[in-house]
């Protein structure tokens, strides 16, 4: 990375661990970065357990006054009302949360959730001064036609297309193809490059250079210690999204740490 924005690692536990299994992981993943003397400064830390565990994570992160930040996997677009079953942004607000995953591809596969609804939730994060994680990807057949860049870039269209710059600088977008999720096919590092890159460029253009140089873009799918650190080299990957490997605390650490197994890549 040639720029100045933090790094950033995010955990996504996804419908994993309850609110026991996750004071305990988060415990263990606050001990294993101490150890290796992990500055926040470097590498910022997230993790996003579901809602149910929220004020766990809240409780241990304030009493141990851990340097870890933590994040909700959805918001309701809506202030408050009947809608049962949702989460409001003021509710997550009120515990602390720093970050909001919105459009998640298993969100808009499994919930028909489109861009203008995720960019809905986006603003609801961002009302209440919480970051929203704004997920963009193509699916195999997408990428088989080679046509990842246009169908990702018509996503980021519709979800900034009622985001204001003020708004849009204080986003992070993740990358996450949708063929790399879980699968273990992870994309090269110049996947993730050519696509993060066009996401920045398309900002710069919706926008203007510096929202899109404030902007982090993440990639996510299938990363693991064993091989961010190749995808970190490319300028426009700013930080992973990462799935399966966050619920392992050793792993996880071995992920924010990447920049100690990346020489020689
Ligand atoms: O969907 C993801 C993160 O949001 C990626 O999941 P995996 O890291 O398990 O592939």
């Amino acid at each position: 990375m040639a720029h100045s924005r933090t790094p950033l690692m995010a955990g996504n536990w996804k419908m994993n661990l309850d609110h026991h299994e996750a004071t305990h992981l988060v415990q263990k993943l606050a001990w294993t970065l101490k150890d290796a003397k992990h500055s926040y400064d470097e590498v910022e830390v997230v993790v996003v357990p579901p809602f149910t565990d929220l004020r766990s994570v809240q409780t241990l992160v304030d009493g141990d006054k851990l340097d870890l930040r933590y994040g909700a996997q959805d918001v309701s677009a809506h202030e408050s009302g009947a809608y049962t079953g949702e989460v409001s942004a003021a509710m997550l607000a009120k515990l602390g949360v720093s970050y909001v995953v919105v459009g998640h591809s298993e969100r808009r596969e499994n919930h028909a959730e489109d861009d203008a609804l995720v960019g809905a939730k986006a603003k609801a994060a961002l009302g209440r001064q919480m970051t929203p994680i704004i997920c963009v990807g193509e699916g195999l057949d997408v990428r088989k036609a080679g046509e990842q860049v246009p169908y990702t870039l018509a996503q980021v269209d519709g979800v900034y297309a009622d985001l204001s710059a003020e708004e849009a600088a204080r986003t992070v977008v993740a990358y996450e193809p949708v063929w790399a999720i879980g699968t273990g096919e992870v994309a090269t590092p110049e996947d993730a490059q050519e696509v993060c890159a066009a996401i920045r460029s398309r900002l710069a253009e919706l926008y203007d250079q510096e929202v899109a140089d404030a902007v982090r873009v993440l990639y996510g799918g299938s990363v693991k210690s064993s091989n961010v650190a190749s995808i970190m080299t490319k300028d426009d990957v700013d930080g992973a999204l990462v799935g399966g490997a966050s619920l392992k605390a050793e792993e996880f650490a071995a992920i924010v740490r990447y920049q100690e197994h990346q020489t020689g890549q």
